[in-house]
C-alpha cells in the first residue's frame, strides 16, 4: 500500500500535489504531544489565547489568494467561493477569538449560610477533528477556533481528497504563534485514522462532520472512553414556496442555496416544494436562470458551477435522475456531463426535474449535486408533511410573506437550521448543527463553545 495520497484536481483529474500518510506511530506521537500540550495551554490566559487566534485569522485573511487557489485546485469550486470561504473560515476565529474571553461561571446562591457555590467551566481537553472535503477551511475553523478559545488542544484530519489547505491553514496557527503541539493535522484515510482517534484515552471529544454513517460508527466507537462528541453530519433540505411568495426573489435564493460548490453543501436545498397555483410560473423562471449558469474549471473567474468531486458522486447523482425519470420525473432542463473517466474528472450540468415523487431516490437521498427536483404541494400541513418526512434534520428553507404561514412553517418543521425568505443561513455567529440523524452540537454562536468545556461546581463549606 502508498505511502502517499495523491491530491487530484477534480476539474482535469491531474495530480496537484502527493501528501504523506501519517504513519500510525506518529499518529500516537501526536496524541501524546497533544495532550501534554494541553498542560500548558489550557493555562494561558484567554486574552493571550484571543490574541493568537486573532493573530491566525490576521494570516489568512492576508493570504486570501493563495489559501483561494489551493481550494479550487483540490476541490474544484469555483475561485469566487473559495474566496468567500476564506473569508467564512476567518469569521469562526475572529467570533471566537472574542468568545474566549466570554466564558464566564457563576455563583449560586446557597441553602445555607455556611456555603458558597461557584460554578467554573474548563476546557475538555485533547480533540481530535475529522473534516470533509466540501469545505476544508470553514469545518476546520469552525472546530480549531473554539476548541483553541476554550483552552483545548486540537488534531485535525483532512479529508484526503483536499488535505492542502487544511495544512496552510495549520502553518498560519504556528506562524501566528500558536505552539506547534496546540495544533497539529495528520493525513491519511478515515477508516484507518478514525479507530486510533476514537480508542485513545488522550482524545477528550471527538468533532466531525461529514456523512450520517460515518458519524454514528464514530459516535459508537467513542462509547467505550466515554469521549464528548460533536457531530455535523448530512442533511436533505426541503425548500417551500408558497402561493404569496415572491417568485422572483425565491427563484435568485434557490440558486444561491443550490448551485453553491456545484450543490455539494450538506444545507443545500435538495428538494423543492412549489405551491401547485405557482408551479408553471416558478418553473419557467427558475430554468430559465439555471440555463445561464456557466459550468466549467473553478479557476477560471465566470465559473458558476464547477465539477463534483469525484466518480463516486457523479455515479450517486446519476443513477437519482435515472431513478427519478424511472418513475416519471420530467427533465425541463440539464441532464447532461462532461466527463472523462479516464482522466478522472465530472462536471454535471445544473439540471432540473418537475413531477418528482415522494417514492423517488432523490426524495429520500441527500444528493450532493447541482440538481433541483421541483414537486407541489396544496396545503401547508402537506408541505410540512412532505418536508419532514426524511431521517435528517439539518437545514429547511420556506419563502411567504404572510407571516401567520411563516411562523406556521418555523413551529413545524423539524430542523436544526431555518431559512425564512433566506437561502443561505450560514454565519460564525449563529448555531450551525441538524436535529434527527444529521447530528448532535451545534457550530457557530455562542452555543459552539459549549461544546469544548466542562462545567466543574464547587461547594465550599464551613463558612462562619
Ligand atoms: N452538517 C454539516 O455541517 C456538514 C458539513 C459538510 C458536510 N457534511 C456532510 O458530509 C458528507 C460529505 O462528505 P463525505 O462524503 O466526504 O463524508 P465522509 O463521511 O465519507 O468523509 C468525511 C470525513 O470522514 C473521514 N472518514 C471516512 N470514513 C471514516 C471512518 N470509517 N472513520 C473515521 N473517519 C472516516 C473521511 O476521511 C473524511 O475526512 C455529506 O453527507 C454532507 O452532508 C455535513
Ligand atoms: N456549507 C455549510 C457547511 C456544510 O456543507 C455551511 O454553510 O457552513
Amino acid at each position: 500500500m502508498s505511502n502517499t495520497i495523491k491530491v487530484n484536481n477534480p476539474a482535469t483529474g491531474e495530480v496537484v500535489k502527493e501528501v504523506a500518510i501519517t504513519p500510525a506511530a506518529d499518529i500516537e506521537i501526536a496524541i501524546k504531544e497533544g495532550d501534554e500540550a494541553f498542560k500548558s495551554w489550557s493555562r494561558v490566559n484567554a486574552h493571550q489565547r484571543s490574541a493568537l487566534l486573532k493573530e491566525w485569522s490576521a494570516k489568512i485573511k492576508a493570504e486570501t489568494e493563495n489559501l483561494a487557489e489551493v481550494m479550487t485546485l483540490e476541490s474544484g469550486k469555483p475561485l469566487k467561493e473559495s474566496r468567500g470561504e476564506v473569508a467564512y473560515a476567518a469569521s469562526y476565529i475572529d467570533w471566537y477569538a472574542e468568545e474566549a474571553k466570554r466564558l464566564y461561571g457563576r455563583t449560586v446562591p446557597a441553602h445555607t449560610e455556611t456555603k458558597r457555590i461557584i460554578v467554573t467551566k474548563e476546557p475538555v481537553g485533547l480533540v481530535a477533528a475529522i473534516t470533509p472535503w466540501n469545505f476544508p477551511a470553514a469545518m476546520m475553523t469552525r472546530k480549531a477556533a473554539p476548541a483553541l478559545a476554550a483552552g483545548c488542544t486540537f488534531i485535525v484530519k483532512p479529508a484526503e481528497e483536499t488535505p492542502l489547505t487544511t495544512m496552510r491553514l495549520v502553518e498560519l496557527a504556528h506562524q501566528a504563534g500558536i505552539p506547534e503541539k496546540v495544533v497539529q493535522y495528520v493525513n491519511g484515510y478515515g477508516k484507518e485514522i478514525g479507530p486510533i482517534f476514537t480508542d485513545s484515552k488522550l482524545v477528550r471529544k471527538i468533532t466531525f462532520t461529514g456523512s450520517t454513517p460515518v458519524g454514528k460508527l464514530l459516535m459508537k466507537n467513542s462509547a467505550a472512553t466515554m469521549k464528548h462528541v460533536s457531530m455535523e453530519l448530512g442533511g436533505h433540505a426541503p425548500l417551500i414556496v408558497t402561493k404569496d411568495a415572491d417568485i422572483d426573489f425565491a427563484v435568485e435564493q434557490v440558486l444561491a442555496s443550490k448551485f453553491r460548490n456545484a450543490g455539494q453543501t450538506c444545507i443545500c436545498a435538495n428538494r423543492v416544494l412549489v405551491h401547485e397555483d405557482i408551479a408553471n410560473e416558478f418553473s419557467e423562471q427558475l430554468t430559465s436562470r439555471v440555463q445561464q449558469l456557466k459550468v466549467g474549471n473553478g479557476l477560471e473567474e465566470n465559473t458558476d458551477v464547477g465539477p463534483v468531486i469525484n466518480a463516486e458522486g457523479y455515479e450517486k447523482i446519476n443513477r437519482q435522475i435515472e431513478d427519478a425519470v424511472a418513475k416519471g420525473a420530467r427533465v425541463l432542463y440539464g441532464h447532461q456531463y462532461d466527463k472523462d473517466e479516464a482522466k478522472g474528472y465530472y462536471f454535471v450540468h445544473p439540471t432540473v426535474l418537475e413531477n418528482v415523487q415522494g417514492e423517488m431516490d432523490i426524495m429520500q437521498e441527500e444528493t450532493f449535486g447541482p440538481v433541483i427536483p421541483l414537486t407541489t404541494f396544496r396545503e401547508n400541513k402537506e408541505a410540512v408533511e412532505i418536508a419532514n418526512n426524511t431521517p435528517f434534520g439539518l437545514a429547511a428553507y420556506f419563502f411567504t410573506n404572510d407571516y401567520r404561514t411563516g411562523i406556521y412553517f418555523q413551529e413545524h418543521l423539524k430542523f436544526g437550521i431555518l431559512g425564512w425568505n433566506d437561502g443561505a443561513p450560514s454565519a460564525a455567529h449563529a448555531p450551525f448543527g441538524g436535529m434527527k440523524e444529521s447530528g448532535i452540537g451545534r457550530e457557530g454562536g455562542p452555543e459552539g463553545i459549549e461544546p469544548y468545556v466542562e462545567t466543574k461546581y464547587l461547594s465550599i463549606g464551613g463558612i462562619q
